[in-house]
């Protein structure tokens, strides 16, 4: 039999564990009374290593709207390593890019985006910060303002970068274009570098051509699924134009209804369906959830301008929608954001609709257009990307107006 002494001594081994244990818990939740775990947004589960990434799917903005619909409009994912956040309503994208904007306005460091603009010297991918906004305000003032448009220059002149980058500049003022202009500001305010240079170049070309070009496809492409529409933005054109050799610029305020196409052509089809990444550089709250920082920031652009509490009939093409509407795409609707809002807002803007007005209304006063023989229907498909475009090509015959066909 155990003595007295030993039993003591077992008693004291199951106890001391026991009151260890206790200890603890006691321990972690006051620590947790003092810093309570964060209250994320719902989300769909996530696997080990890579999360949700198996859930983006091919058309990543199809697949987040889907899952928008059952987990709602503020999700929570975790992309790999990477935490992010899904904003699918106008609602929310107005709590992200208007009351914490601040916050919310760094680009998260992506291999992609730091290959794409050599290093993050641009504009679109470089953290936010003093560097960025200079880089930004050249974008504004020197090469897209009104006060000395480089860029519609250079669009209309054409250019080679290379050929530009270390010559010598003599011009300066009206004519120079976007190259000429870079070069000047390096030279006269020692703040730009050929990676700057480069970079920005690389924006324009990326982010300026390539989403201007899949709004006028998109464009053309509803517009022959929509013959109402096509007459009326014809009957529109031929009549303000009337007998003058093309569509210029100054024509563009009297083009109404080719207004209301682009808008609603980028409703539907907004270039880049969910914007450019954001990252967040501060806690913040929305409807009660915590955001912490460092999460990425994904709007969904695409699915908003789909969401049926703001649109009527969301899936049919209907430029008449805005004839009673102030909705305007340029980040004061959140219904309707095709070039993003707040800080981080598309520089381009308002040279991008004006590219895509005047190339439409110029294909609109210039031919009628016709299916070619044999095929009946448009096919719709998308291509994978950060702009997406048509995935069959466009293929149309073009009649000379008042003419034969081309
Ligand atoms: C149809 C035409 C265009 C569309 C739909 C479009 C769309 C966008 C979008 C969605 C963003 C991200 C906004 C955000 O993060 O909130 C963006 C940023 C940007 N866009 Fe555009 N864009 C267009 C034309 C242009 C043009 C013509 C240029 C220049 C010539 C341009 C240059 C840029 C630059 C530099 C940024 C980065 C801004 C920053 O991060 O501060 N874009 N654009």
């Amino acid at each position: 039999m155990d003595s007295p002494i030993t039993l003591q001594v077992y008693l004291l081994l199951l106890i001391i564990p026991v009151l260890l244990l206790l200890f603890l818990k006691k321990q972690r939740k006051e620590a947790e009374k003092q810093s309570p775990k964060p209250k994320l947004p719902p989300g769909p589960r996530k696997l080990p290593l890579i999360g949700n990434l198996h859930q983006l799917g091919n058309l990543p903005h199809h697949s987040l709207w889907q899952l928008s619909q059952k987990y709602g409009p503020l999700m929570y994912l975790q992309l790999g390593q990477a935490p992010a956040i899904v904003v699918s309503s106008s609602e929310i994208a107005r709590e992200v890019m208007r009351t914490h904007d601040l916050a919310s306005c760094n680009r998260p460091s992506l291999f992609s985006s730091t290959k794409l603009s050599y290093g993050c010297s641009d504009v679109a991918f470089i953290s936010y910060g003093d560097q960025w906004r200079e880089l930004r305000k050249i974008c504004m003032v020197e090469l897209f303002g009104t006060k000395n448009n480089s860029y519609l220059h250079s669009l209309r002149g054409g250019g080679v970068i290379n050929d530009h980058l270390h010559q010598s500049m003599h011009s300066h003022g009206q004519d120079e274009d976007i190259v000429h202009t870079l070069l000047r500001l390096k030279k006269e305010t020692g703040h730009l570098t050929d990676e700057n240079i480069k970079g920005i170049l690389m924006n324009i070309f990326v982010a300026g051509s390539d989403t201007s070009s899949a709004s006028v496809e998109w464009a053309m492409t509803e517009l022959m699924r929509n013959q109402q529409a096509m007459k009326k933005a014809q009957d529109e054109v031929r009549n303000v134009i009337g007998r003058k050799e093309k569509v210029e610029e100054s024509d563009l305020q009297h083009l109404q209804y080719l207004k209301w196409v682009v808008k609603e052509t980028m409703r539907l089809h907004p270039p880049a369906p969910l914007l450019v990444d954001r990252e967040t550089m501060q806690h913040f709250k929305i409807n009660g959830y915590d955001i912490p920082p460092k999460t990425r920031v994904i709007i969904n652009a695409w699915g908003i301008g789909r969401e049926d509490s703001s649109w009527e009939n969301p899936q049919e093409f209907n430029p008449e929608r805005f004839m009673d509407s102030s909705i305007d795409m340029k980040g004061h609707d959140f219904q309707l954001i095709p070039f993003g809002a707040g800080r981080r807002i598309c520089p381009g803007m308002n040279l991008g609709i004006q590219t895509v007005e005047l190339a439409l209304a110029n294909l609109l006063y210039s031919f009628d257009w016709r299916l070619p023989d044999g095929s009946q229907d448009i096919n719709m498909d998308e291509t994978p990307g950060v702009t997406v475009h048509k995935k069959s090509p466009l293929c149309l015959v073009a009649i000379k107006y008042g003419g034969i066909e081309a």
